[in-house]
């Protein structure tokens, strides 16, 4: 079984999909990761992200370490949410998505275009949103967490930033699939998301 969880910045789709691959003993992969894993390597050796050539030569071996503290830095988020834009990064890293999405026994995949690109036949998808403020929010302390004390309004601007740029961009634009089961948290705290999209995933099983 394949499960597809889209949805914006910080709406906390990375918490459910990290649940429900746990609830449903599947594999988990955060694609975003991999989008910060290019920033990051264009970042240390000094690409322009301006630059679709450099942006894509630093798909090249591509190493990802998730516990690499820098992958979720602000600069390396900036220009994660740039390289993204380019067709030919998307492209790079199409293929590494597609093979995880496609193991025996299925996975659970979380980003931007997992039920419109990377897996458009999966068995659940679900597109899990907040409004800004309440994603500012969450966004903010989990930056407090990590020690980095930045202001409320330049965290929710970034937050409308990255709305926009990921959802007007041509290549694979933030949409909810038309076949997607829609998860509002703004007003659930973390556990009561979980159990509702646990509860929404079990429902659609039971129609299928
Ligand atoms: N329902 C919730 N209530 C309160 N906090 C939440 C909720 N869901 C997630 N969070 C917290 O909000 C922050 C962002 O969550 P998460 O990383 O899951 O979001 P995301 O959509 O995967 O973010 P991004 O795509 O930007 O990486 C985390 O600190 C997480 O613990
Ligand atoms: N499937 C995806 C996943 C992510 N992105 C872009 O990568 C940036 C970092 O992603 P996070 O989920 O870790 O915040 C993000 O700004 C997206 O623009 C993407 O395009 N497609």
């Amino acid at each position: 079984m394949v499960i597809a969880v889209d949805g914006p910045a910080a709406s906390g789709k990375g918490t459910i999909a990290r649940a429900l691959a746990r609830h449903f003993g599947l594999p988990h992969m955060d694609t975003g990761l991999l989008y910060r894993a290019v920033a990051l390597n264009l970042w240390r050796w000094g690409g322009d992200p301006a630059s679709e050539f450099e942006a894509l030569r630093a798909t090249h071996e591509l190493n990802l370490d998730p516990s690499d503290q820098e992958l979720r830095s602000e600069p390396v988020s900036k220009i994660a949410s740039a390289v993204s834009a380019y067709p030919s990064v998307r492209a790079a890293l199409l293929e590494r998505q597609q093979d995880f999405a496609g193991q025996p026994g299925g996975a659970v995949l979380d980003g931007r275009d997992i039920g419109t690109v990377i897996a458009p036949d999966a068995e659940v998808k679900l597109f899990v949103t907040a409004s800004a403020e309440v994603r500012a929010v969450r966004r903010q302390k989990e930056l407090d967490g990590r020690g980095m004390h930045v202001r409320f309004e330049d965290v929710l601007a970034d937050i409308h930033a990255r709305d926009e740029r990921d959802s007007s961009r041509d290549a694979a634009p933030l949409r909810e699939a038309a076949d997607a089961l829609h998860l509002d948290t703004s007003e659930l705290d973390v556990d009561e998301a979980i159990s509702a999209a646990i509860r929404l995933v079990e429902e659609k099983l039971a129609k299928a």
